[in-house]
């Protein structure tokens, strides 16, 4: 017979061994960060903290799930490196936007996270020092590039240290029991945008009305119980509003791409991209024999994104991402070449590849 009080007194027992294990790797952590201190270095390493993750997913964990544990682990990673210093993330918000999501998957709950009101702003939190790194979105999978971001890289000396991606799950939420009492919905333009079909199936004929972010549609619905807003699970946590249908955006794979910012550049990991902007000269054909001989490196260009200089009209720079690290001896003889080539070359940054596994539907408000 299972003596489920024995189970039970064993879990118990496993728990008091798992506390005193994060107190140990606690306690190496700290000094480790007393050794940075002394030794003038930076506290947060992406690199080691890739390696300890990729090592723990090599490993045979079952029956315990492997997500389930990186989840574990990007939170042990975040509350250790907090002991070392005490470190802040800017990104865009208010509190409760698909921004601050991301950055807490990409950084942990246990650093400080502080809302800027514009992507601009971000950046500034970050060039001050207010920020040890910055949060901005990039690109919708179903609305497209967020242009704002782009512009802002051409002007900044910041580098692009990661890549977030977040699968976007739109939820309504209310404090209304049923659909049928709700006369307003709030939502971004975005977000509406995304949820389209859901709307007019099931709140036909309901006014719209538009907010300046996702967040102050569900501010709004705090004051109007016959109101909903379209928002991430997180605002319902975070405002204590209910969750009346989740999954409401049209397309499921919908998801968004967010860039860190920083000046701490990480170091290679086993698999790294490098975005580059480069301008090039005004004549047929001068792209494609920039593509070609980025191919004849043996590199693979994993996007490639256009935006006006704004100097001079039809005038254009080019976002290009490529496999592998800058300090790859191909993509520093690639380097070498563009610049002899191109007016304009500004490498962007290096940066672990993200990780794309369970990422279905996101936006940034
Ligand atoms: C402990 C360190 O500092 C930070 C915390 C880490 C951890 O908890 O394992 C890993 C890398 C750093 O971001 C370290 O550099 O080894």
């Amino acid at each position: 017979m299972i003596d489920i009080k024995k189970l039970r007194e064993g879990i118990d027992r496993v728990d008091g061994e798992i506390i005193a294990l994060l107190k140990k790797r606690a306690d190496l952590a700290k000094q480790v960060g007393a050794y940075k201190i002394a030794h003038s270095l930076p506290f947060h390493v992406v690199a080691r903290e890739r390696e300890i993750i990729d090592r723990i997913l090599e490993q045979d964990t079952a029956p315990f799930p492997k997500e389930a544990l990186r989840h574990i682990y990007r939170e042990i990673l975040s509350a250790c490196l907090s002991l070392e210093e005490p470190v802040s993330i800017s990104y865009l918000g208010p509190p409760a936007t698909y921004t601050h999501q991301a950055a807490i998957k990409h950084f942990g709950n246990s650093l400080r996270f502080l809302p800027a009101p514009t992507i601009r702003e971000v950046f500034r939190f970050v060039e001050s020092k207010d920020a040890l790194y910055g949060v901005v979105p990039i690109e919708n999978s179903t609305e497209g590039m967020v242009n704002y971001t782009l512009d802002t890289l051409v002007e900044t000396d910041l580098k692009v240290v990661g890549e977030i991606v977040l699968p976007i799950h739109h939820c309504l939420l209310t404090k209304s029991s049923s659909l049928s009492n709700i006369k307003t919905v709030f939502a971004h333009p975005q977000s509406q945008a995304q949820c389209r079909s859901f709307l007019s199936t099931h709140l036909p004929n309901i006014p719209l009305v538009e907010t300046s972010s996702n967040t102050r549609a569900v501010e709004l619905c705090l004051e109007d119980e016959s109101g909903a807003a379209i928002a991430g699970e997180m605002a319902s946590d975070i405002y204590n509003i209910p969750i009346l249908r989740r999954h409401i955006e049209d397309y499921p794979d919908n998801q968004t791409r967010f860039l860190v910012i920083g000046t701490i550049e990480p170091g290679k990991t086993r698999k790294d991209q490098t975005s580059i902007m480069i301008s090039i000269i005004d004549r047929v054909g001068a792209l494609s024999s920039i593509l070609d001989m980025i191919a004849k490196q043996g590199i693979n260009v994993t996007r490639l994104e256009s935006r006006p200089s704004r100097k001079k009209a039809w005038d254009y720079i080019f976002f290009i991402d490529i496999e592998g690290h800058q300090e790859d001896q191909s993509i520093r003889e690639l380097l070498k070449k563009l610049q002899n080539l191109c007016p304009y070359v500004k490498i962007l940054g290096s940066y672990p590849v993200p990780d794309r596994k369970n990422t279905v539907g996101a936006s940034h408000t």
